[in-house]
C-alpha cells in the first residue's frame, strides 16, 4: 500500500520510467542527475510537497482560464519550457521535437545555447507550427565578448523573442553520476550546434561553451547595450540580486536553482521564491523553475507570486519515452491539472490567488 505516500503513479512518472527504459544510462544520469549529494535536486520536488494549498469556495469563478502573458507573448498555459542541454541524446528529433510540441501547446520555448540543434532550426521547426511561436534564447555570457555578440546575433537572425542569461553557473557543477560515468564530452555525430563557426572555433568545429567566474553586473551591463531583445536573468535566488536585476533594467526573472546541478546548499527554489517576489514583484515578472511536476506545484508557485513556472526533466523524459509526442503529453496534463486545480480553488485564472492560499504542512493554518 502506498495510499498515503503520495507516490501515486501520474503521466509524468510513467513518462519518466518509460524514459528510463530507453535511455542510454549514461545519458539517463546526466538528465536526472544533480549536484554532489544531490540535496537540491530532491528538495526542489520535496519543498512543494510541504506546502498545502487554501480553497476559497462559492466564488463562482467560472470555467478556469490558464493563459498568461510572458513578456507581450501569450501563453496558453503558465508553464514554460526550461532550457535543457543535448536534447539529441534524449531521442533522434531532439530539440525539434520539444519545439513543434511546445509551439502546438502555445507556450513559450527556452532554447539552450547547448543544445544539440542549431538555433535557426529550432526557431523554424516551432514557427512552422504556429507562426507566432514564442522561443527565447538561454545564453551563458562568455568571457569573450566577440563570441558572446555572435551568438547574440545569432538569436536575433533566429527570431528569438528573449536571451535568458544563466548566471548561476562562474563554473560547472560538479556532477558525481557524470565522473563516475566518465561523460564529459558528446559522443561522436553530436555536437553544441550553436558554437560552430564562432570567432575562435577550429574550422569547420565548435567552440567549448566556458563557464566564467569572471563575469559581473559590467558583463550583463555590455549585453543590454548590445541588443535590442529583453533580458531574463536566470538562476537568482537572494532579493538583493533581484533588486539589483531589476535596477539594470532586466526584463524578468527566473528563480532557479538549475535544477539542483550547481550549488547543492542552495535551497529549494519555492522556498527561495516569496523573498524574491517580496522584493521585486511589484516591478518585474517572477519566474520559478525546479521541481515542478504537477498542476498543485504550478499553482502553488503562482499563488506565491510567480508568473509562470518552467520545466526541465519532465519535458526531457517525455521526449526521452515517446519523442515529439511524449512532450504534448507532458505539457497538455500540466495544463489539464492547472485549469483544474485552479477551479478547485475558486480561482478563474492566476490573478485570483492570494499569498495566503499557500500554508506550510504540519503548522497548521494562520489567521488571516
Ligand atoms: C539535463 C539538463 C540540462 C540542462 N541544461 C541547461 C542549459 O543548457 N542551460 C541552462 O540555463 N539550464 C540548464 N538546465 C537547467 C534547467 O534550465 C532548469 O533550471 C532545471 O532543469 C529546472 O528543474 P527541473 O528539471 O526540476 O524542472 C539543465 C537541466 C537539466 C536537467
Ligand atoms: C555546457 C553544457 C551545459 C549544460 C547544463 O547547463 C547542464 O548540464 O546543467
Amino acid at each position: 500500500m502506498t495510499a498515503d505516500s503520495g507516490d501515486a503513479p501520474t503521466v509524468l512518472s510513467e513518462l519518466r520510467e518509460k524514459a528510463g527504459t530507453r535511455l542510454d544510462p549514461v545519458h539517463r544520469d546526466f538528465f536526472e542527475g544533480g549536484a554532489d549529494a544531490e540535496i537540491a535536486l530532491a528538495e526542489n520536488e520535496r519543498a512543494f510537497r510541504r506546502l498545502a494549498l487554501l480553497p476559497r469556495i462559492l466564488r463562482g469563478s467560472g470555467p478556469a482560464d490558464t493563459a498568461v502573458t510572458l513578456l507581450g507573448d501569450r501563453a496558453a498555459l503558465p508553464v514554460f519550457v526550461s532550457p535543457t542541454a543535448f536534447q539529441r541524446l534524449a531521442h533522434p528529433d531532439g530539440e525539434l521535437a520539444t519545439a513543434r510540441a511546445t509551439a502546438a501547446a502555445g507556450t513559450v520555448l527556452i532554447t539552450s545555447m547547448a543544445s544539440t540543434t542549431a538555433v535557426a532550426e529550432v526557431t523554424a521547426a516551432a514557427r512552422a507550427v504556429r507562426a507566432d511561436a514564442a522561443v527565447w534564447f538561454q545564453l551563458y555570457l562568455q568571457p569573450s565578448p566577440e563570441v558572446t555578440d555572435a551568438l547574440v546575433r545569432r538569436a536575433e537572425r533566429a527570431g528569438c523573442g528573449a536571451l535568458v542569461v544563466t548566471a548561476d553557473s562562474p563554473v560547472f557543477g560538479h556532477r558525481a553520476r557524470d565522473d563516475r560515468n566518465g561523460f564529459h564530452d558528446l559522443p561522436a555525430g553530436f555536437a553544441a550546434e550553436n558554437m560552430r563557426d564562432l570567432p575562435g572555433a577550429p574550422q569547420g568545429g565548435t567552440l567549448d561553451i566556458a563557464m566564467s567566474p569572471g563575469l559581473s553586473w559590467d558583463d550583463l551591463r555590455r549585453l543590454r547595450a548590445a541588443t535590442r531583445l529583453p533580458i531574463v536573468l536566470k538562476g537568482v535566488l537572494h532579493p538583493d540580486d533581484a533588486r539589483r536585476a531589476a535596477d539594470e533594467g532586466v526584463a524578468a526573472l527566473l528563480v532557479s536553482n538549475h535544477g539542483g546541478r550547481q550549488l547543492d546548499a542552495a535551497p529549494a527554489t519555492v522556498e527561495a521564491l516569496p523573498a524574491v517576489v517580496a522584493a521585486v514583484g511589484d516591478r518585474l515578472p517572477v519566474l520559478l523553475d525546479g521541481g515542478v511536476r504537477s498542476g498543485s506545484d504550478v499553482v502553488i508557485a503562482l499563488a506565491l507570486g510567480a508568473t509562470a513556472v518552467g520545466v526541465g526533466r519532465p519535458v526531457l523524459w517525455g521526449l526521452a519515452a515517446e519523442g515529439e509526442a511524449g512532450v504534448a503529453r507532458v505539457l497538455e496534463q500540466l495544463r489539464a491539472e492547472v485549469a483544474h486545480v485552479l477551479t478547485l480553488c475558486g480561482a478563474r485564472d492566476s490573478g485570483d490567488l492570494t499569498r495566503d492560499q499557500v500554508v506550510v504542512r504540519g503548522l497548521g493554518v494562520a489567521e488571516c
